[in-house]
């Protein structure tokens, strides 16, 4: 199995640890393969690619697509390292708020699995980092794309901050929860 699907706190949630086949030329990995993400019950199809870059004290998020366009994300780090996060905003879950953090990276070459009803978000840690990620469920829609306060009380995310985040406008002016536009039910 190319792949070790790691169960974390929030059940949905998987960090995902490709099998790394090094020799003298460098490594080859499988990044992704639908029937052992099928097995591991990451079913949904992926129906777009991101990749971006960012320089150190970069805070993205925390970002998610409302209903009917939510997204999955299933997030790698190809250069640098981050701090990944996915917190369960789904009304009623048993999980409501919690959050699972992971440190992607280069080096580890660990994968984190969103799903959709969770925001997500992360913080760069080393001077570039560029991420790579696959979506699923629905493609870009600027009028269903929402943001959180990364910093909101309610949510408490320990983010390992070496002074102020580097945010977008967008970033700067989102809505803590309690004003925030969110759509999802928890769905046993
Ligand atoms: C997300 C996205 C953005 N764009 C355009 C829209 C803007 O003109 C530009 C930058 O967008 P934004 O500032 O929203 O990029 P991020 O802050 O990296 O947002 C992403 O970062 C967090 C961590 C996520 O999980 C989401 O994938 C996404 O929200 O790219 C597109 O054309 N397609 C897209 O799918």
């Amino acid at each position: 199995m190319p792949f070790e699907f790691i169960k974390t706190d929030i059940p949905e949630v998987m960090i995902v640890k490709p099998k790394v086949f090094g020799d003298e030329r460098g490594f080859f990995l499988e990044t992704y393969k639908r029937e052992d993400f099928v097995k591991a019950g990451i079913y949904k199809e992926f129906v777009q690619d991101n990749h971006s870059k960012s320089v150190k004290g970069v805070l993205r998020g925390l970002h998610y697509q409302l209903n009917p366009k939510a997204q999955g994300k299933l997030v790698r780090c190809i250069k640098g390292k981050i701090f990944d996060v996915a917190v369960d905003i789904r009304k009623n879950s048993p999980t409501f708020l919690k959050y699972v953090s992971v440190e992607l990276s280069e080096e580890n070459k660990f994968m984190l699995w969103v799903p959709e009803g969770f925001a997500h978000g992360f913080l760069t840690l080393s001077d570039e980092a560029e991420i790579m990620y696959k979506v699923s469920g629905s493609t870009y829609s600027p009028e269903h794309d929402r943001s959180l306060r990364w910093n909101d009380p309610e949510i408490g995310i320990n983010w390992p901050l070496e002074g102020e985040p580097i945010l977008s406008k967008k970033d700067k002016d989102a809505p803590l929860l309690k004003n925030a536009d969110i759509n999802f039910v928890y769905e046993i």
